[in-house]
């Protein structure tokens, strides 16, 4: 299916749902649908999702799934350096909102650490990622100026966190608006997860959507990175 008549590269395939309410439903299907595969097919899964504002109503819906989460690992695209009792932090998000009742059995790997430094906090979120094994499903939003995770246009670090042989599988980056200091993956870890969902919604990240398929530089707009490999991209008005 086609997205508002997009003209999609044949490796990215879109869905449009009706509503912010259908989109959560049927991301949540398609992630605890991948899930489950992956724990019949090697025995756990890994589970890469984004913050930010939208995914809430999905969280919710996919910790209704049933599946045995105690065999899922939940871990971070990016995070924002503040700890996790603070309200923009992406990994109290998730424990809110996807951890609970039986979700609540995930592992869950978060990318903040209490250190003297944004670079030294992603050291160590460098280092604990050595753990998490393939990604199964990542789940990636998109802001308006093109970014997603926390690789944003004119940050230090993203050109670095962008080529492939970027050995740092985390990295500091500042983002223009608050909270500027962030921990972001990088993209050859990003890029891979075996299935990679976009989640989007409204008009305005529609026309995001349309320039960064309209042109082909990354540095502008990191999401395009993603629009050259496999991709599903769900999105709602
Ligand atoms: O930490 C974050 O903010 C996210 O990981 C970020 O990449 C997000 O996906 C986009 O900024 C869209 O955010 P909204 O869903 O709030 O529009």
């Amino acid at each position: 299916m086609a997205i508002c008549n997009l003209d999609l590269p044949t490796q990215v395939t879109g869905l449009s749902l009706g509503s912010p309410e259908q989109l959560a439903g049927e991301l949540a299907i398609t992630v605890a649908n991948a899930l489950r595969d992956a724990i019949d097919s090697h025995g756990s899964a890994v589970l890469v999702v984004s913050g930010g504002r939208s995914p809430v109503a999905f969280f919710e819906r996919l910790r209704g799934q049933e599946l045995d989460w105690s065999k899922v690992t939940v871990s971070l695209a990016d995070e924002r350096f503040v700890p996790v009792g603070h309200p923009d932090s992406n990994e109290g998000l998730v424990r809110r909102h996807l951890l609970q009742g039986p979700a609540a059995k995930a592992r869950l790997l978060g990318l903040y650490h209490a250190a003297p430094s944004l670079e030294e906090a992603a050291r160590l979120a460098d280092a604990a990622l050595a753990e998490l094994g393939r990604i199964d499903v990542l789940v990636l939003g998109m802001g308006e100026d093109g970014h997603t995770a926390s690789l944003f246009p004119a940050s230090p670090n993203l050109e670095l966190a962008l080529s492939p042989g970027c050995r740092q599988r985390c990295l500091p980056m500042q983002a223009p608006g608050v909270p500027r200091q962030r921990l972001s993956l990088t993209l050859p870890l990003l890029a891979s997860a075996h299935l990679t969902l976009l989640a989007l919604q409204g008009q305005a990240k529609l026309a995001t959507l349309e320039d960064a398929l309209a042109g082909d530089d990354v540095a502008a707009m990191p999401i395009r990175a993603f629009l050259r490999r496999p991709l599903e991209i769900h999105w709602c008005p």
